[in-house]
């Protein structure tokens, strides 16, 4: 009762996950959209800012070149054309020349209007020849920025032009209005010009960023900040675009899960069905004894015929019956159809047996009481029963499982390693467990191409259970020629399509009489 209210609590949750995953998955994936959407959209602003810039920048240059020629003058002649440069340029508030500390003719106060400090509205900054330079406001209007471009000659003389930092500043409200950022513009270090306000974040999800650039071609740097606000009508956006395509992943995950779920469930309930209807049957393939040339036992093999009369292959139903926590049940079932069929046998003392066992059962509590009370069920036949495990029931639990197989084999019972090579067992498991006997997997029996052919693997594999002295089959012989070759190598026993198919119990006995003692390959 508490594992099926465990199972139903997990299937709701696979459930929930797999709604819910998408939508998170959503989220996360528009939040980092937004994000990066925000910054493209300040890199294009900062760019643009960058650029305007720097064309009137360009405009500045081009107009000092054009005042040089008038550096010498007296701002007698000139003063006129000065006056035409400084007011008929777009961009400028005035132009000039100066010598010294004085500014000699200017466009906006004639001649001899004062100092280039009284100009500029503070100290002038100590620059040799040309450089360009952002301040607060000038004397004609002290509350607007500008920028001071000056070409200064070695005589202390030279020309200016102040850029109209009104220009700038509208061209950097229409940049950042739509989106609401706060522009920054600086020119060599000097006065910060800045349109818009972003008020400070305490959100740590959503917040405001700044992005700067700086011009290539001249000392200008910029900044562009985004608010909040921007970040989060972004990430709406970005939400609202995706949420559809969200809501049919949801959708298909949760399809795809119930879908799993009721794969699952079907599993273990049909598993229980065919247990109880009976549909479960064993079939037994002989193996053959190398030196005593005779058959040595069987390999019981589980088969599921359906009551349609569909047969459902091992492999499937044992990889299910693993993952569906079915396994014990089941090889519980094999173990009695055993020894109710063996109970009909007629059979040497000493046959063998050798029963799959999974790694799940050797974990088991009840994995020493199941294999014995199975062991009683054939005492009087006197077979050797031996436990086929693989290379994975060995690694989980080792000590423990290592204890319980030592216990078994002293009460008689022998072990085999199954599908040996396939796995990811260390070879030292092979000298910590107490085994009997190496199966080879029947993809290293494949690689025999000729009698004198070198298989390395497989001639390893042979090498080292003689070392350890374990008993050695080679599994899937389907050839005289693989036949020979594991024979001429010392492997002592042989199973396979050459020597016999699975039957099943009635078949196995026929069999036995007519072909037990004929060696494998022999023609009907
Ligand atoms: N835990 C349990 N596992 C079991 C049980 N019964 C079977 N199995 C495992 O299922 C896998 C597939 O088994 P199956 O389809 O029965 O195949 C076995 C043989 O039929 C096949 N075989 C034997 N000889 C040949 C051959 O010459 N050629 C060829 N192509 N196939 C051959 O090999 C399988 C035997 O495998 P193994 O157990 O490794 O000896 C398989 O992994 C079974 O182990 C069960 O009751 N419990």
């Amino acid at each position: 009762m508490a594992h099926t209210h465990t199972k139903r609590e997990s299937s709701g949750l696979l459930l929930l996950i797999a709604g819910l995953l998408p939508l998170v998955l959503g989220l996360l994936f528009t939040f980092f959209e937004a994000q990066q959407n925000v910054k493209r959209q300040q890199v294009a602003a900062a760019d643009a800012l960058l650029t305007q810039t720097e064309t009137v920048t360009q405009n500045a240059w081009d107009m000092i070149n054009q005042l040089k020629q008038y550096t010498d003058d007296k701002c007698v002649n000139p003063m006129r054309k000065i006056q035409q440069l400084g007011s008929l340029s777009a961009y400028f508030r005035a132009v000039g020349t100066f010598s010294g500390p004085n500014v000699t003719c200017s466009s906006a106060f004639g001649r001899n209007p004062g100092t280039l400090s009284q100009m500029v509205l503070g100290k002038m900054p100590a620059h040799p020849y040309d450089w360009m330079y952002s301040i607060g406001g000038t004397y004609g209007v002290p509350h607007r920025p500008a920028v001071l471009f000056m070409h200064q000659l070695p005589s202390s003389k030279g020309v200016y032009v102040v850029v109209e930092g009104q220009y700038l500043m509208d061209f950097m409200r229409a940049i950042g209005a739509q989106r609401g950022y706060q522009l920054t513009l600086r020119v060599n270090g000097g006065y910060t010009i800045q349109t818009g306000h972003v008020e400070p974040d305490d959100n740590l999800l959503f917040s405001g960023s700044t992005y700067r650039a700086e011009s290539q071609r001249f000392p200008i740097s910029v900044s562009v900040t985004s608010s909040k606000a921007e970040a989060l009508k972004n990430w709406r956006q970005a939400f609202f675009i995706f949420l559809p395509l969200a809501i049919i992943l949801s959708l298909l995950c949760m399809l795809l899960a119930v879908n799993w779920l009721k794969h699952r469930l079907s599993w273990r309930d049909e598993l229980r069905k065919g247990i109880r209807n009976g549909e479960f049957l064993v079939h037994y393939q002989p193996v053959w004894q190398v030196e005593e040339r005779r058959c040595a036992g069987v390999e019981a093999l589980l088969r599921w015929q359906r009551h349609d009369g569909r047969q459902v292959r091992p492999d499937m139903f044992i990889a299910a019956a693993e993952a569906e926590g079915m396994i014990i049940p089941l090889t519980r079932h094999l173990l009695n159809i055993i020894a109710d069929e063996a109970q009909t046998w007629s059979v040497a003392p000493g046959f063998h047996l050798g029963v799959n066992v999974a790694a799940e059962h050797i974990q088991h509590p009840d994995f020493l009481a199941d294999i014995r009370q199975f062991a009683a069920r054939l005492r009087e036949k006197q077979m050797i029963i031996t436990l086929e495990l693989t290379e994975r029931s060995l690694i989980h639990e080792g000590p423990e499982v290592a204890n319980k197989l030592a216990t078994l084999r002293r009460e008689g019972i022998r072990v085999a390693i199954d599908d040996f090579g396939t796995g990811h067992c260390s070879l030292s498991y092979l000298q910590n467990f107490q085994l009997d006997y190496l199966k080879i997997d029947r993809g290293f029996i494949n690689a025999i191409e000729s009698l004198e052919g070198e298989t390395p693997v497989l001639d390893a594999i042979i090498s080292l259970s003689h070392k350890l002295a374990l008993e050695v089959l080679g599994e899937g012989v389907e050839t005289p020629l693989q036949f020979e070759y594991l024979k001429n190598h010392g492997v002592n026993y042989i199973q396979g399509y050459l020597y016999a198919r699975p039957l099943n119990s009635a078949a196995l006995m026929a069999w036995l009489t007519k072909k037990g003692s004929l060696p494998p390959g022999t023609p009907d």
